[in-house]
């Protein structure tokens, strides 16, 4: 599958910016991620309950720079922070969360809607952990994670954000890590509870067909001081020569024999 992000054109950012080091297809892979979101083709599931999310701040661990993103991450010991209902079966326990971004505002999201992209988009990743043990586990497994996605577009300052934000500065660099607690992310939801659903992956390496996506067909907003600092995070470590960490998404994904549901009409 040819890159196609930004209509494929050769200043496109994956061009521009080849940080996608893996694969860019997934030989036999039939249910890859981001996809475009075509409305007009999407199924309204009259039975798809509402999704639930119950997130204990105190399960809040640290934030840290992996490389890719910068990620917060949660205490998923007990079933504190779990998503359920929607087209879930179980309750899955959140583990992290994080964003991709542009190195402008004109791109940045992982998936679109009708080809729009947005400057940017919050992945929240949760685990089945009534059929696996271990998150590490979960990730190589059908069904093994729920990935509630959120679209962000520029426009006020998202107070709650802020928090986030006035931290990043202390893992700028790949690898680094910081404490970072109390913080329920509950405030990053939009208001409005409709979303689109589909069966999956990870947009990053290993890419592994374990994905229930449930995007939200609200986006979120934040200004552009916040979306600034996105992109003042490093791909590279301390000591490596500096490379701004934007861009980091996957192009779009074929949707091959698949159905995008949605929870409205
Ligand atoms: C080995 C996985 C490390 S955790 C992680 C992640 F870091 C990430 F970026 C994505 S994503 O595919 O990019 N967005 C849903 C995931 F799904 C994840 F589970
Ligand atoms: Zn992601």
């Amino acid at each position: 599958v040819a890159p196609y992000c930004c209509g494929g054109r050769l200043n496109s950012p994956l061009m521009l910016h080849p940080i996608w080091k893996g694969p860019l297809d997934i030989p036999g892979g039939s249910r890859q991620s981001p996809i475009d979101i075509r409305v007009r083709d999407s199924v309204f599931h009259p039975n798809l309950a509402p999704i639930s999310t119950q997130y204990d701040p105190n399960t809040c661990l640290h934030i840290w720079n992996n490389g890719y993103s910068f990620l917060v991450e949660y205490d998923d010991c007990t079933n504190k922070s779990v998503v359920s209902g929607g087209p879930l079966e179980n309750p899955y326990r959140l583990k992290q969360f994080h964003f991709h971004w542009g190195a402008n505002n004109d791109w940045g999201s992982e998936h679109t809607v009708d080809s729009k992209v947005f400057p940017a988009e919050l992945h929240l990743v949760h685990w089945n952990c009534s059929r696996y043990r271990t998150f590490e586990e979960a990730i190589m497994e059908e069904n093994g994670l729920a990935v509630i996605g959120i679209f962000i577009k520029l426009g006020r300052h998202h107070e709650k954000l802020q928090k986030l934000v006035d931290i990043l500065p202390s893992v700028r660099y790949k690898e680094s890590l910081t404490e970072f607690n109390y913080f329920d992310p509950s405030c990053l939801l939009p208001t409005c509870s409709d979303y689109w659903t589909y069966s999956g992956s990870l947009t990053t390496p290993p890419l592994t067909e374990s994905v229930t996506w449930i995007m939200m067909k609200k986006p979120i907003e934040v200004d552009h001081s916040q979306l600034a600092v996105f992109r003042s995070l490093l791909y590279t470590a301390v000591g490596e020569e500096e490379k701004n960490m934007v861009d980091n998404f996957r192009p779009l994904q074929p949707l091959m024999n698949r159905t995008v549901h949605s929870s409205f009409e």
